[in-house]
């Protein structure tokens, strides 16, 4: 796979946002995270002042033959039934889109069971789910590579739409196991410090769900790269999540990043392209145990703790409003000239 190359955020854009923050009517810093989010959009458009985003929200579905161990509450049917869900407008994703008039797309990458066709739904069937992680690698290289080019092409699809900022969700029972897995080995955890409940695992499936990913990791081959990580212990779904965040970030276009699944799949794609971090925002801290400290590996705060343990995109989607205030307040407020108020001495 050739070597992604990302444009760098825009530096003098960001400064001049920076500084006109600075000039706004309210104690320095006071708007806490609205101002760096204002700011880091500032270096992303390349405009002091950016524009108010479109939104467009990508889902991508797969499923996960490590389902067949016991590691998710719910069964793997659940995958192909959701997506029936989002083109009927059912799922809670579905609900945010329509609330923040985004765009919102469902990429088939490889659910179980043949879907009919659906509207609002792209197929990009790479496999009919992966192997079982716990015995063998879940895909091959070919297969990560046919996953991510359906990631590229989905972000293509909404910067071709206009968007602004992207969104990628996911719905794949069993994903978090996976995610788990990669996040253990970019952030190199214990799987102790990473593996959750998921949709809400019982103890004695979170010890076998722990175990599951403690020997899937041993497989791994020291100085594995990013790719071939993800074809042993990573998804379908995640993949083209990766490719999406990757291609997003190479149209200069920035992603939000949503919880425990999409963090993984944001590592993988920055392993993949050191500087991606740059241009990913993260919404929120998800319920998911080792989420924050995939967050920190990459170097990003979330917005809001809202007890969040969906995926979907959902948490992302919940952040839109407070994104569209912070660049309404740095474009709209008074400056301390304009308004005649005293600054600081
Ligand atoms: C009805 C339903 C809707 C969902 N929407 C997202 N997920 C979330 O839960 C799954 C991951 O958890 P685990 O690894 O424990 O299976 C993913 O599909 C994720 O998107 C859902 C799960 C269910 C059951
Ligand atoms: O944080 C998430 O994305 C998450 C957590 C649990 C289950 N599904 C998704």
């Amino acid at each position: 796979m050739p070597e992604t190359k990302l444009p760098t955020p825009d530096a003098a854009a960001y400064a001049a946002a920076r500084a006109h923050q600075n000039q706004l009517t309210k104690p320095t810093g006071s708007l806490g995270m609205l101002e760096d989010v204002a700011c880091r959009f500032a270096g992303w458009q390349g405009r002091a002042v950016p524009r108010p985003p479109k939104a467009a929200i990508t889902v991508f579905a797969a499923d996960h033959g490590v389902t067949a161990e016991g590691v998710s509450a719910y069964p793997s049917a659940v995958t192909a039934e959701m997506v029936k869900n989002f083109a009927a407008g059912g799922a809670a994703i579905c609900v945010l889109a329509r609330q923040h008039g985004a765009r919102l797309e469902v990429v088939d990458v490889g659910v179980a069971s043949p879907l009919p066709a659906l509207s609002g739904v792209v197929s990009a069937r790479v496999a009919p789910g992966t192997r079982n992680l716990a015995r063998t690698a879940a895909m091959t290289e070919a297969e990560v590579d046919a996953a991510l080019e359906a990631g590229r092409a989905a972000a293509r699809r909404a910067v071709d739409a206009g968007a602004g900022v992207l969104v990628a969700g996911e719905m794949g029972i069993g994903n978090t196991t996976p995610s788990a897995a990669l996040i253990c080995h970019f952030c190199a955890l214990p799987p102790e410090a990473v593996v959750g409940r998921g949709t809400g695992v019982d103890d004695a499936a979170l010890l076998l769900k722990t175990r599951v990913v403690t020997q899937a990791l041993a497989r791994l081959p020291a100085g594995a790269d990013a790719r071939a990580v993800l074809a042993e212990v990573g998804g379908l779904e995640i993949a083209a999540m990766a490719g999406f965040y990757l291609e997003g970030a190479r149209l200069g276009m920035p992603s939000v990043v949503d919880g425990f699944i999409a963090a993984a799949a944001a590592l993988a794609a920055c392993a993949m392209a050191p500087g991606l971090e740059h241009w990913l925002l993260a919404s929120h801290r998800s319920q998911e145990t080792g989420h924050q400290a995939a967050l920190a590996r990459l170097g990003l705060a979330p917005m809001v703790d809202l007890g969040l343990r969906l995926g979907e995109g959902s948490g992302a989607a919940l952040v839109l409003p407070l994104i569209a205030s912070a660049l309404q307040l740095h474009a709209g407020m008074a400056t301390f000239a304009s308004a005649g108020v005293t600054d600081k001495a």
